[in-house]
């Protein structure tokens, strides 16, 4: 019913060419599928505009819907999602489809409730780890059943939130769930504590969605600790939400402003909390001509790119879009901070390095850098995005400069964070 259906072939061939023209981003999964969560837990009215049609978002409405929530879609195209007297089912199976976030978001949220809930997801999330649960969620009065930390789990239980010590080091989404779950439990004096978080935006996301929708905030202690005092908190009211347009997809088209046109970008907020707005400091290192201005980014082919050098520890899904601009950027670029790649919905050094490798890109890793050599042009390749939505989007962005065609196959995994990627893509093309 919500799901706004954009056809994306199995394979697309993309042409080299310039792009010109205004674009907006796409609206951001990331805050998107935690107004879904807010929404849910406020046990209120919440109104969700710009909402996101991803495959992830569409997972997320999907279990908000299965925790009890109704939500509808109004003429204006916003959401009105009514949790007022939201109550999940008894026997409930949730799948989250390919959505790290999603699962590890709303697992601990599902789990507030008394009944056995099971997990299960698609594709790329069958592999991802998820032993985190099997060690945490059981400190929290909940029973906890893996598959060796994989999917399927059953839960059961009833989350009580007490004082706790996570590790963050294999993602922040773990704790972005638990932060839900403590907000909509309404903890009071108690603290989870962190070591060696890692994705820190992320949280800071978190917090500021929580805030919006006047859900209880914790107090951050310099991101090694999250404390739920014991004041009054007022029940949330009606609430209007935004979805904030998306720097992780925008970064492909910045990207490809850069490399082979004159292109603004609509729709994005420069204070955003969103960890990849660190794209502007690699197109700024790397010599980009670029205008920031309120709510848009106007970038264009300059001549000589320079390589550039990076921390994206905190903004892993950068990655992909730097391998496309580092590709021509005169030197070698170094990326910091592969160790966060090994388990999204590929093993993104891996597949970066065989993808880009078609494309004659010379790519090498050094423990935890990653290291591109400049070209002036790629070449004509068929290349796989091994189901990856950013390997896609990155080699779509490469090709512009290529000596000829690239194909690329499972190209159709851009349905997970930006549907309509191809298709902005062609409407920016100088025909
Ligand atoms: O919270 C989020 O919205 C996300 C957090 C990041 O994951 P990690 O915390 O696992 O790095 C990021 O890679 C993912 O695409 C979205
Ligand atoms: C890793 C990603 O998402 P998630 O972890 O939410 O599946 C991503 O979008 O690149």
């Amino acid at each position: 019913m919500l799901n706004d259906n954009i056809q994306v072939p199995a394979t697309v061939s993309i042409s080299p060419g310039r792009v010109s023209g205004n674009v907006y981003a796409p609206a951001s999964k990331s805050s998107m599928q935690r107004a879904c969560a807010a929404a849910l837990i406020s046990k209120s009215i919440s109104r969700i505009y710009n909402p996101g049609i991803s495959n992830d978002d569409m997972a997320s409405l999907h279990v908000i819907r299965l925790l009890g929530a109704k939500v509808s879609r109004q003429d204006n195209g916003s959401l009105l999602v009514d949790s007022s007297e939201a109550q999940a089912a008894k026997d409930l199976q949730i799948n989250f489809g390919e959505s790290g976030l999603g699962i590890r978001m709303f697992t601990p949220i599902a789990a507030l409730n008394k009944f056995p809930v099971k997990i299960t997801g698609e594709g790329s999330l069958l592999c991802r780890p998820m032993y985190f649960f099997d060690e945490v969620l059981p400190q929290l009065n909940v029973q906890v059943k893996s598959s060796q930390g994989r999917l399927p789990i059953e839960i059961s239980g009833g989350l009580v939130p007490k004082d706790i010590t996570i590790d963050g080091s294999l993602s922040s989404q773990f704790l972005t769930g638990l932060l839900f779950a403590y907000a909509a439990a309404d903890a009071q004096d108690v603290t989870i504590t962190v070591n060696n978080l890692n994705s820190r935006p992320y949280i800071d996301l978190t917090l500021k969605v929580l805030q919006d929708f006047g859900l209880r905030v914790p107090v951050n202690n310099d991101y090694k600790s999250f404390h739920f005092t014991s004041s009054q908190c007022a029940p949330p009211g009606e609430v209007h939400y935004t979805v904030e347009g998306d720097w992780s997809g925008a970064a492909f088209l910045l990207v490809a402003g850069a490399v082979a046109g004159n292109i603004t970008v609509k729709g994005l907020d420069t204070f955003s909390a969103q960890a990849d707005k660190k794209i502007l400091e690699a197109l700024m290192d790397a010599g980009c001509s670029m205008s920031v201005r309120e709510n848009e980014i106007e970038i264009s082919a300059a001549a000589g790119l320079k390589a550039f050098q990076i921390n994206a520890t905190d903004c892993p899904d950068l990655f992909p879009p730097l391998v496309a601009l580092a590709s021509f950027c005169t030197g070698k670029s170094v990326i910091e901070g592969v160790h966060r790649l090994a388990h999204k919905e590929s093993d993104r050094a891996k597949t970066l390095m065989e993808e880009f490798s078609k494309l004659g890109v010379n790519i090498s890793l050094q423990d935890n850098l990653m290291i591109v050599e400049g070209l002036q042009q790629v070449r004509s390749a068929q290349v796989h995005s091994h189901n990856d939505h950013r390997i896609a989007m990155a080699c779509a962005v490469a090709a512009l400069r290529a000596g000829g065609d690239v194909i690329i196959e499972q190209a159709d995994a851009v349905k997970k964070s930006y549907p309509a990627f191809y298709r902005d893509l062609e409407m920016l093309r100088v025909k």
